[in-house]
């Protein structure tokens, strides 16, 4: 609901916001302008009469005085039948320059307050702030959602390029938005009168007045109560014009003075609504608070960006639409399939389930976990099975179309005759890995509901495991079921292998670093990828691709991945085979959180076999010479010691900091997690220090690691879930 709601008031209100936005950050520049133009120390001792009575002489034909918020003091006089416009230096009385506005920023100014369009573009310019308003609302509540909680706000963000750059964006600028829509809103309500009493109301006119010849202006005692800081405006009265008055406004009020007595014959304090206004207008136009102008314009330049990057956010995610054919009414369906999904993806795994069941003769209706439970279990007379496909969202929270399957599951006491199996969808990066999942089956089984299948996970919505759920699945329903999930990919280039290295035959774990090059004659580009990325490869006859971690970067004008050869692995073995020469098809996916951090907090990379692929990368590309400890696990120092020599070149050459290999075919057998455990002190060193942890290689590996951090970080009072929060321990886990 606040996703639709988030992307339809940004799609209509684009262009409308941009425009206000844009000239928004183009009138900041006034304030600054102003103040440069403005600077004159000393005047604070000056009353109005002082330098009005210098102005005298200077300027015969003077009509009125202004003082800018900044502190400008603007004469206006007409001179020989011509009027004109001064800068005046107010401690000397004498002319800095001539001074006009800019028709440039007049012209932004109108376009900013009302697109040109008078009364009706105002009200446009009130609509546009106030669905500023709400986007930048709706957006902070997203965004503390996909965080998990308020507290959470500041956490590292996951997810694509574009969705990164948007919230990141988003979570600096969402202050200085709302500051600028809640005061452009009240600025616009203050003007259709819609806040009654808030703009300054005008001092009565005074009755009579003295009416003798004017005394000189610097003797005027009003004029002389006021210090120069307080005013705002002086109007003249007309020359020759004895009955005419000074007509004055400060920061306090109005009021009128008469020329001859020098009496303040009226005056009109403002109360504290118009003071409140006052601060509002200073606050939306930063005149007189030039820095938060400033910070302002520079919040506003960034709603082109979320725009553009909103925009494309909305058109993945729609195009990501998965549509159920085939979708059998519920009350006939014997099998229900229940999505929990937020970015989508899960509804795609839950077609290939729906279409796949289908086809071994099942009678299937899918359709979003909240729709379920919507309905009362009778509501499926027919059901012998429910899967539940979810995700996890925010910080192990449900996604969007779960948000009320816990709560409404809550009303069915019934223990249907169906049994059910839970899978769930989500990412190791996240502490609370398929959390939601989790809680779903423990909430089932606790209803005593009977279970056809133990929960599974898919992480990082692998195809491969998603199959090999789907075999477990057919043997516990007695059918042969074939889950070929084939995502949707980007188009692939074609490589040539140029060079091989081939590692561990002698210890039965044949391995290989394989480079790859735009084939002679291509007038392609390689794809843009950084080391740690991964590419997909597809095996000659297959439709599903593999995935290897990067071990070089685009930049370095080759493709190297590290494939170890599994004897029944389709794509391994097509790998494992290839001579220089052979050609591959492959695509980039990108990986950006498995970067090693920026900054000088040391970084600590674990890995074991072919895990070694990105981690050579990383210490490759470290020319600023940041600290870099490898652990690595092989089998024997002879035969599979991938990277050897180039590691200890590094050492030399002090892009590593230090290289601890074991190995775990020989008399002093070890892995990496001995080895961790062996360093605790040393690491918790590292850690105080701000460390980053990068894991890579299998998932038993990767849980062994863990289990052996959490031991050297336990003195410290945290563990690896404390680090993978605030983005310190990062895997890529096979
Ligand atoms: C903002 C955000 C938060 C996530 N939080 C978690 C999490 O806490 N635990 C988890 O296992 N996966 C988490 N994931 C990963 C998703 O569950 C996973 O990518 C899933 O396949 C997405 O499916 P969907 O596209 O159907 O929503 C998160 C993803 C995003 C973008």
């Amino acid at each position: 609901m606040l996703r639709k709601f988030h992307s339809w008031s940004g799609l209509i209100a684009t262009l409308l916001v941009v425009v206000l936005s844009v000239t928004g950050a183009v009138l900041s520049i006034n304030p600054i302008l102003d103040r440069a133009q403005a600077k004159v120390a000393g005047t604070s001792s000056i009353s109005v009469a002082e330098l009005t009575g210098k102005l005298a002489s200077s300027y015969p034909g003077i009509e009125q005085i202004q003082r800018s918020p900044s502190g400008s003091i603007i004469v206006y006089f007409t001179e020989n039948g011509k009027t004109g416009a001064d800068l005046i230096n107010p401690i000397t009385g004498q002319p800095i320059g001539p001074y006009s506005t800019s028709p440039v920023m007049v012209w932004f100014k109108n376009l900013h307050r009302s697109y040109l369009l008078d009364t009706p573009g105002r009200v446009g310019a009130a609509i546009s702030a106030f669905l500023m308003l709400l986007l930048t609302i709706s957006g902070a509540f997203m965004l503390a959602k996909r965080l998990g909680s308020w507290r959470q706000i500041l956490r590292p963000i996951q997810g694509t390029f574009r969705e990164r750059l948007h919230c990141q964006v988003g979570r600096v600028a969402v202050l200085a938005l709302l500051l600028s829509a809640i005061t452009g809103l009240t600025m616009s309500a203050v003007t259709f009168e819609l806040l009654p009493d808030y703009q300054s109301a005008e001092p009565v006119f005074p009755a009579s007045v003295q009416g003798d010849i004017p005394a000189s202006i610097g003797t005027l005692a009003a004029l002389k109560a006021i210090p120069m800081n307080e005013l705002r405006e002086l109007v003249y009265p007309y020359k020759d014009d004895r009955n005419d008055v000074y007509s004055i406004i400060t920061h306090q009020g109005s009021g009128f003075i008469d020329q001859s007595t020098g009496q303040l014959l009226s005056f009109q304090s403002i109360n504290n609504k118009q003071k409140l206004y006052e601060f509002i207008y200073m606050l939306h136009t930063g005149e007189g608070l030039w820095w938060l102008g400033l910070l302002l314009g520079l919040g506003a330049l960034t709603v082109p960006l979320m725009s553009w990057t909103g925009i494309q956010i909305w058109w993945r995610r729609k195009r990501s639409i998965t549509t159920i054919k085939n979708n059998t009414a519920p009350r006939s369906a014997d099998t229900i399939i229940l999505v929990g999904s937020e970015g989508n993806s899960t509804w795609g795994f839950a077609k290939t389930l729906h279409d796949a069941l289908n086809l071994a003769g099942y009678l299937v209706h899918t359709m979003s976990m909240n729709s379920f439970v919507n309905s009362a279990l009778n509501s499926y007379p027919n059901v012998k099975q429910l899967f539940i496909l979810t995700a996890t969202y925010g910080d192990g929270d449900a996604p969007a179309s779960a948000s009320r399957f816990l709560t409404q599951l809550e009303q069915i006491t019934e223990v249907p005759k169906f049994s059910f199996a839970v899978l769930g969808f989500g990412d190791r990066q996240f502490p609370e890995f398929c959390q939601y999942a989790k809680e779903v089956e423990a909430t089932l089984t606790a209803k005593a509901w009977s279970q056809l299948l133990p929960l599974d996970t898919i992480n990082r919505q692998s195809s491969q495991e998603f199959s090999r759920w789907g075999n477990t699945v057919g043997m516990a329903m007695g059918t042969d079921l074939s889950l070929v999930h084939i995502p949707t990919q980007p188009s692939c280039t074609t490589l040539a292998l140029i060079e091989r290295v081939n590692y561990g035959a002698k210890v039965k774990a044949p391995t290989a670093v394989l480079r790859f090059k735009l084939p002679d004659g291509s007038n392609t580009d390689l794809p843009t990828f950084e080391a740690g990325d991964l590419v997909g490869i597809l095996a000659p006859g297959s439709k599903v691709a593999r995935f290897y971690s990067l071990a070089s970067e685009s930049k370095d004008g080759i493709l190297e991945i590290c494939v170890r050869h599994h004897p029944r692995g389709l794509c391994s073995s097509f790998l494992y085979s290839l001579s220089v020469g052979d050609s591959i098809e492959a695509f980039i996916k990108p990986n950006p959180s498995f970067r090693p951090a920026s900054g000088k907090a040391p970084i600590v990379l674990i890995g074991a076999g072919t895990g070694i692929g990105p981690l050579v990368g990383f210490i490759r590309h470290n020319k600023s010479h940041h600290p870099i400890h490898l652990y690595w696990g092989g089998r024997c120092p002879e035969s599979d010691f991938l990277y050897e020599r180039e590691l200890n070149t590094y050492l030399k050459d002090k892009r590593l900091t230090a290289l601890n290999a074991v190995f775990s075919r020989i008399n002093e057998r070890s892995y990496v997690q001995d080895k961790i455990v062996l360093d605790s002190s040393e690491l918790r060193g590292l850690i105080g220090k701000g460390a980053q942890f990068l894991v890579c290689g299998g998932r038993d590996m990767a849980s062994s690691v863990m289990l052996a951090l959490d031991e050297v970080l336990k003195p410290l009072g945290m563990d690896v879930l404390t680090l993978k929060a605030q983005g310190r321990y990062r895997e890529d886990v096979y």
